[in-house]
């Protein structure tokens, strides 16, 4: 069992626990379930700067402990001042120590969009990404047929959430791509070997589709990293731990933006 089929076994049980405790119908009538959406992907695309998506980011399965030490709802707004495209929050807590309570926390306090990163499996969890007040969300092609990235993608597009689709290699892409998501992410982490190179979103970028808004995720540690991925097509970076190890991460985002790309 690798991790994602851990991850993926235990979500299924906390899913299961979830629909107990609050029915779909209930999760509609939370007061953020007919919040407008803000829109990352048109940010993305008008941004004359590099497109970042800052992460909140405890702990990883490969990392252990990153930073455990700042406030979710200081960090989210100190991301958003510093110029971030939007927010990546995790929400997933056996794996990443993360809530759905930081989401909610971080929320009131940031006009950026958040991105809502966890495990989507189940119909449930988009109604939950949407009551819970997210303006996006994650699906892993590694963990889902296309049937079900075709259904999430019109579920969540209905409730007017946009959909960051994630692909690790060629493979994933050919069997789960379907152009009307939002964005697509190439995630640069083997998840088997837990290797992280930005040379898998170079290389991948030649069989991409030049029209689809691109992203690169993971093991984004420079800007010379982000000025070679834009070079081959990337609007956008989701960083995480880069800026999460250190005490203020935001104040290492705003270095970022402000350095020039060579
Ligand atoms: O980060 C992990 O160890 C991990 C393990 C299993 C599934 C997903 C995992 N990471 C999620 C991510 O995609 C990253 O948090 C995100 O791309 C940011 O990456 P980084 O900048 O390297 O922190």
């Amino acid at each position: 069992m690798n991790v994602l089929d851990k991850i993926v076994a235990e979500k299924r049980k906390e899913v299961a626990a979830q629909k107990a405790l609050f029915s779909i119908d209930q999760l509609t009538k939370m007061p953020d379930f007919d919040r407008s959406g803000i829109s990352t992907a048109q940010r993305l695309k008008s941004s004359v700067l590099p497109g970042i998506i800052s992460e909140f980011k405890r702990q990883s399965p490969s990392k252990g402990v990153i930073n455990d030490r700042v406030d979710v709802m200081k960090v989210a707004k100190g991301y958003c001042e510093a110029g971030a495209s939007a927010i990546s929050i995790l929400t997933d807590e056996p794996f990443f120590g993360g809530t759905i309570e930081d989401l909610q926390r971080a929320r009131p306090h940031v006009t950026c969009p958040i991105l809502r990163k966890d495990f989507i499996i189940d119909e449930y969890q988009i109604y939950k990404t949407k009551a819970i007040g997210a303006d996006l969300m994650l699906l892993i092609a590694a963990i889902l047929t296309k049937e079900e990235i075709t259904h999430f993608t019109k579920v969540a597009h209905d409730l007017g959430l946009e959909v960051l689709l994630e692909i690790h290699n060629e493979e994933e892409f050919r069997q789960g791509y379907i152009s009307e998501v939002d964005i697509l992410g190439v995630n640069n982490r083997d998840l088997k070997r837990f290797k992280t190179t930005i040379q898998n979103s170079i290389d991948l970028s030649e069989v991409l589709p030049k029209e689809q808004l691109k992203i690169s995720e993971s093991g984004i540690s420079t800007t010379k990293d982000m000025a070679e991925l834009i070079a081959v097509g990337y609007k956008g970076f989701l960083i995480g731990e880069q800026f999460m190890k250190h005490d203020d991460p935001a104040a290492e985002l705003k270095k970022f933006m402000t350095e020039e790309l060579v």
